[in-house]
């Protein structure tokens, strides 16, 4: 995101009221995606995400020689299974989405062609390596900066073997990495999570027609298997909503409606949070049955107070935590986050852009090695502000707006494009209601 559009918040005091649908999971999105082009058949995604990773996805799958239809949240993908996949001519360019990148390494690691992958600024400092050495222990070649540990990686793909590998870090993405290379190698892969990330993947690869066996923390599958074209209908995702959960919460007189929320147990950490915090909460599950649970939730003004949040709850909640910030400077009392160094590599080091910015605008916050402490409640001011094109960290200084004393310049407001581009016209339709 180079874009330097600047965006003058001001909407102090704005009471929140009215209901929003909340757009696609951006997980879900790419992987309906990925599979869809791996699997044999035409696959449909309905409530796609159109957001500017998710396009980025589409964008390479494409150049991969796979044929995808899409307009606006609704999508076709004509999949030829994973042999169907055709050498690239042009790089492959995941733009700002390091879950694109990570993912797309692990296809690309059981494919018999060249390819090179790149991405932005961003993309450039974020690691690989944590990738890139499984698949390289289950038969890729794949080089890049650093011994490969920064894009470009150019990639060489061929004969896999399946592998055991336990996770030095807990990130859904290199599982997911390993999953998809261990569907096209022989025998088996077993994947050992030290604390359970999201499970879409594993959720995907059943929908697709694939087997795969969880057994705690530990994930395994044969192979190499075929996938069949799938229907999947995405639920609304719950780290978008989350902006506007905190939003409800800290605002004046407010009382809202957040239609369609994915509520997949691996990503509901907010909501614990939120509980734990005291705010006025209400799930309402949908009836429907889904291969991902999802539901509407009700949030209202509160009165919150500070909590400790570390341990197995961070994956759970880990794109989350800029708007706990926010959340925090809030509540009486003190906010300690812990165990979340993986902030630091993120589409900017999070743990330093968000107490960057809060302090401008007045919170007392401290940055820690793998967390930060925030001392609540504060007033908050307005103040010129940027999102250093991270959109979490974007979305959470626009909700700022709703309490600061004053105008919020916030600078690189166009990063919500990555993840949430109806962002902006979903927090004037609250605000005015
Ligand atoms: O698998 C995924 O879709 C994601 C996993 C998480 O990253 P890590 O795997 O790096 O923790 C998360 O932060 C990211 O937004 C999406
Ligand atoms: C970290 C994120 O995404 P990715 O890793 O896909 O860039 C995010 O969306 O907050």
């Amino acid at each position: 995101m180079k874009n330097m559009d600047k965006r003058a918040l001001h909407l102090t005091g704005a009471a929140l009221k009215g209901e929003i649908d909340i757009p696609g999971d951006k997980s879900i999105s790419h992987r309906a995606v990925m599979f869809g082009a791996v699997a044999e058949g035409k696959t449909t995604i309905k409530n796609f995400l159109p957001g500017a990773d998710c396009l980025s996805t589409i964008a390479c799958f494409s150049r991969l020689g796979v044929k995808i239809e899409q307009e606006g949240s609704n999508v076709m993908v004509h999949g030829k299974g994973f042999g169907g996949l055709k050498e690239p001519s042009e790089l492959l360019d995941t733009g700002n989405s390091g879950t694109t990148t990570r993912l797309m390494l692990g296809i690309l690691a059981g494919l018999p062609f060249h390819s090179v992958i790149a991405g932005d600024d961003s993309i450039a400092k974020r690691p690989m390596s944590r990738v890139v050495k499984p698949l390289a222990e289950m038969g890729a070649d794949i080089d890049g900066r650093h011994q490969g540990e920064y894009t470009p990686l150019a990639v060489r793909g061929g004969k896999m073997e399946g592998i055991r590998y336990s996770l030095p870090v807990a990130s859904a993405q290199v599982k997911s990495a390993i999953l998809l290379a261990g569907l096209q190698a022989e025998g088996e892969t077993m994947v050992l999570e030290p604390v359970k990330t999201r499970d879409h993947t594993e959720n995907m690869i059943k929908q697709f027609g694939g087997t795969v066996e969880v057994d705690g923390n530990c994930v395994k599958l044969q192979g190499p298997q075929s996938l069949h074209a799938a229907d999947i209908m995405v639920p609304g995702d719950i780290s978008s909503a989350a902006f506007f959960l905190a939003a409800g919460a800290i605002a004046k007189n407010s009382s809202i409606i957040l239609k369609n929320v994915g509520l997949n147990p691996t990503r509901t950490g907010i909501i614990e949070v939120l509980q734990q915090m005291g705010a006025n909460i209400e799930i309402i599950p949908n009836q429907a049955e889904s291969f991902e649970p999802a539901g509407d939730i009700i949030i209202s003004s509160s009165n919150l107070k500070g909590i400790e949040i570390g341990g197995d709850l961070i994956p759970r909640l880990i794109d989350e935590i800029p708007i706990i910030a926010l959340l925090a400077t809030q509540a009486q009392g003190r906010t300690i986050i812990k165990d979340a160094a993986e902030l630091k590599v993120k589409e900017t080091n999070r743990i330093n852009t968000v107490a960057d910015e809060l302090t401008k605008l007045g919170a007392n916050i401290v940055p820690t090695d793998d967390g930060m402490i925030i001392e609540g409640r504060t007033g908050l001011h307005g103040a010129a502000v940027q999102s250093y094109g991270d959109h979490r960290i974007g979305m959470m200084l626009a909700v700022a707006s709703l309490i600061a004393d004053g105008e919020i310049l916030l600078s690189n407001a166009d990063a919500v494009e990555v993840s949430y581009p109806q962002f902006f016209d979903h927090l004037y339709s609250l605000a005015q209601a």
